[in-house]
């Protein structure tokens, strides 16, 4: 799915570099774009194009709101249309979706947003997901982590979670607290998080960005399939994603230089694809999810079963499917494949859409 990426305020700028260093020549990353008051963190985005890091507002004296969600709002209001243009720079009519990364805690990302939605709303058909950071808890406390503290971090998230819904298409939430084990401070593990974070993102959106010379038994997921277990009405949404290494030979030669690649398929073994792909499944559902859930239930989930594509085997992700419409008690369970020659491994995406998180969000956001 051709998504455009736009990044707000630090987080959401520091992401879509990361997405853009490691995906810039795929072709789901349709554009990317950082918008922030901030001119340091802008700087240091060496992975987006220097006219696509766009500073707006000097009011700020050239840094961050710290956290002063009114202003972040007040700036959306005023420079909505100068923010659409940059967005709009050749881009907008090619991008099947658009994509803005926030960090729900903090004023700009989270204050901006909801107003260039609107917008976008009106001047796109597309799809306008959001990519919500959730707080570590951490940043509430002085003296856990000095330099991430943010005492207005889960109050700003309620806030912006309310002013999203019925604004947003979707909500994919990355909750930054499951990613970080006892003892560990957000400040130090950041990077290591974000490339969690992209590597997620890109599995759902990239995963339909096969050469067309793949073998064409599998069904290939596409923009619809996630369009349509996202759905439209603000749900949130959380992403599980598990891989397995299996044995493949195609990729190379005995020479290891892949030169004298066979042009016959390989023969896999049934009962191993089998198993290796009844393992990722479960392994996508019921491991680490960007958000976790109360009970893993949700109102759509999406299925993708990638690899190799001789070890895709129909019969597992057939029962996979059924497995996983029990496990997470979805009137709509959609699947597609991503078939892909040049890798070692198999690997599942889990897309639940329409769930309640497990954690303090779970009253669900203040009514505004
Ligand atoms: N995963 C991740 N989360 C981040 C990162 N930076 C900040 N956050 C989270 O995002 C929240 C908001 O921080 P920023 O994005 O820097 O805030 P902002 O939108 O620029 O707003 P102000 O700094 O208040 O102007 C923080 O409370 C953190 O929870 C990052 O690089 N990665």
């Amino acid at each position: 799915m051709r998504i455009h990426a736009t990044g707000i305020g630090g987080a959401g700028c520091r992401v879509v570099n990361t997405l853009a260093g490691e995906y810039g020549g795929r072709s789901f990353l349709n554009g990317a774009v950082a918008f922030d008051t901030d001119v340091n963190t802008l700087e240091q985005l060496s992975a987006i194009d220097p006219e696509q890091r766009y500073r707006f507002s000097d009011e700020a004296g050239g840094n961050g709101l710290s956290g002063d969600l009114s202003r972040g709002q007040a700036l959306g209001e005023e420079y909505v249309s100068e923010l659409s243009r940059v967005i709009d720079r050749g881009t907008l009519s090619r991008a099947e979706g658009f994509l803005l990364v926030i960090g729900l805690g903090g004023a700009t990302g989270g204050g901006v947003a909801p107003e260039l939605i609107r917008n976008l709303n009106r001047l796109t058909e597309e799809p306008v997901y959001v990519l919500g950071i959730l707080p570590a808890s951490t940043e509430a406390d002085t003296e856990i982590d000095p330099a991430a503290y943010r005492p207005q971090a889960a109050a700003n998230t309620q806030e912006t979670l309310a002013e999203l819904t019925g604004l947003a298409t979707a909500i994919i939430c990355f909750d930054n607290d499951n990613w970080l084990s006892g003892g560990q401070q957000f400040s130090s593990e950041r990077d290591r998080i974000n490339n969690v974070l992209v590597e997620h993102i890109a599995a759902v959106f990239g995963a339909g960005d096969v050469d067309d010379t793949t073998a064409t038994a599998q069904q290939v997921v596409d923009a619809s399939d996630i369009n349509r277990a996202l759905g439209s009405d603000s749900s949130i949404a959380t992403i599980g994603y598990a891989t397995q290494t299996v044995k493949t030979q195609q990729a190379k030669s005995r020479f290891g230089l892949g030169i004298f690649k066979s042009k016959t398929p390989p023969e896999v073994d049934t009962s191993e694809a089998v198993r290796a792909i009844e393992t990722v499944i479960r392994k996508a559902a019921r491991g680490k999810q960007t958000l976790e859930t109360t009970d893993g239930h949700a109102d759509r989930t999406l299925l993708i079963v990638g690899g190799p594509p001789e070890w895709l085997n129909r019969q597992a992700i057939a029962q996979g499917r059924t497995w996983l419409t029990s496990e997470t008690g979805s009137s709509a369970l959609l699947s597609g494949d991503a078939p892909d020659e040049s890798r070692d491994d198999v690997f599942a995406i889990v897309l639940r859409s329409g769930i309640t998180p497990q954690n303090w969000l779970a009253e669900g956001p203040k009514q505004s």
